[in-house]
C-alpha cells in the first residue's frame, strides 16, 4: 500500500471473541505491510509504555455493554496515548443496539490524542445467546465479513487519496452526550455445576475481570465480575451457568425484541 503511514494497531478488547473477529478483519483488509496486534486485557502490552506512533492507524474495538464502553475497558483505554495519529473506533454489539456506545468510544480515542477518519457499529452473537434462545447466533457471519472488506477497503481509499486525512466529525454519529447512565445492577455471577466440572482452570484464564480463581473449587469474585461470559461459552463441560430470574426475564426480552437482523453501520 502507497502511504506514508508506517503501521496498523489492531487494539481490542473481546471476552466472547467477536470484537476481535471484526477488527481482525478489517486489518487483514487492510492489508498492510505491519500490522501489529494489542489485547486490552493484556496487563502485560507495552500499549501503555509509549506514545502510539504518530504514522499509525489504529484500529480500536469493544463490545458495548449496556449502551455504552464497558466500564472496565473504559478505564485501559484512558491509559492510551496519541499525538494526533489516526484511529478508527469500532463498537460491537449484540443485536439490540449500541446507543451511546460509539459517540463515546469515538470521545475517549480523541481524548487520547487520536484523530478519528472512520468508525463503525458491527453486530456479533450476543453474550447471552444459546442455542434455546439465539440472539444474533453465530454472528459476525460470512455478510459481516464482507462489510469488513468493504469498510477497510473505503479506508484505504481515504488514506490513498488524500494527505490531509479528512476526519470524522462526532456529530456524524449517533448517541447522545450526556451518555446514558450506568445502571444499578445485581451482585450476581455466574456460577458452577460442581458434578460437571472438571477443574480445567479455562473459566479462570478466560475471565476478563480475574474474578475467577481455580483450585479445589471455583471461586467467583461477585464484584468484580462483569456478566461477560466468556466462562460459560468457554467451560469446556457446561459446567459454568448464568441462570437466574434476572437473566432470564432479560434473555426472554432480547429473544423477543432484538431477532430482527442489524446490519453493520459504517461512518465518514
Ligand atoms: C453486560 C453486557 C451488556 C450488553 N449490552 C448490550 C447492549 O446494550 N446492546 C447490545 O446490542 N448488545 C449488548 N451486549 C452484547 C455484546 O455487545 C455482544 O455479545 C458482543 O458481541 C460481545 O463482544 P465480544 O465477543 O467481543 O466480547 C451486552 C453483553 C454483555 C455481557
Amino acid at each position: 500500500m502507497e502511504t506514508s503511514l508506517s503501521k496498523v494497531n489492531l487494539i481490542y478488547f473481546s471476552a466472547t471473541g467477536n470484537t476481535k473477529k471484526i477488527v481482525k478483519a478489517i486489518g487483514r483488509n487492510l492489508e498492510w505491510k505491519r500490522t501489529v496486534e494489542h489485547n486490552l486485557a493484556d496487563e502485560e502490552s507495552d500499549l501503555f509504555q509509549h506514545k502510539i506512533e504518530r504514522d499509525s492507524l489504529s484500529i480500536i474495538g469493544v463490545p458495548v455493554y449496556r449502551g455504552r464502553v464497558p466500564l472496565l475497558v473504559a478505564e485501559k483505554l484512558q491509559k492510551l496515548q496519541s499525538d494526533g495519529s489516526l484511529a478508527v473506533p469500532v463498537v460491537v454489539y449484540g443485536n439490540r443496539h449500541f446507543d451511546d456506545a460509539l459517540l463515546e468510544l469515538n470521545d475517549m480515542v480523541t481524548g487520547c490524542g487520536f484523530k478519528v477518519m472512520a468508525a463503525a457499529a458491527f453486530i456479533g452473537e450476543h453474550s447471552y445467546s444459546s442455542e434455546e434462545n439465539p440472539i444474533a447466533h453465530q454472528r459476525p457471519d460470512k455478510e459481516d465479513m464482507e462489510q469488513c472488506r468493504s469498510f477497510a477497503r473505503e479506508i484505504k481509499i481515504k488514506i490513498q487519496e488524500s494527505t490531509s486525512y479528512k476526519m470524522l466529525h462526532r456529530s456524524r454519529l449517533p448517541g447522545n452526550y450526556p451518555f446514558k447512565e450506568h445502571p444499578a445492577i445485581p451482585l450476581l455471577s455466574p456460577e458452577t455445576l460442581v458434578d460437571d466440572c472438571i477443574l480445567c482452570g479455562i473459566c479462570g484464564e478466560v475471565c476478563p475481570a480475574d474474578a475467577i480463581t481455580v483450585s479445589a473449587e471455583v471461586l467467583t469474585k461477585k464484584e468484580e465480575c462483569i456478566w461477560c461470559c466468556a466462562c460459560v461459552k468457554r467451560c469446556p463441560t457446561q459446567a459454568r451457568v448464568f441462570k437466574n430470574e434476572w437473566i432470564d426475564n432479560f434473555v426472554e426480552m432480547l429473544t423477543t425484541h432484538c431477532q430482527a437482523r442489524k446490519e453493520p453501520a459504517c461512518f465518514f
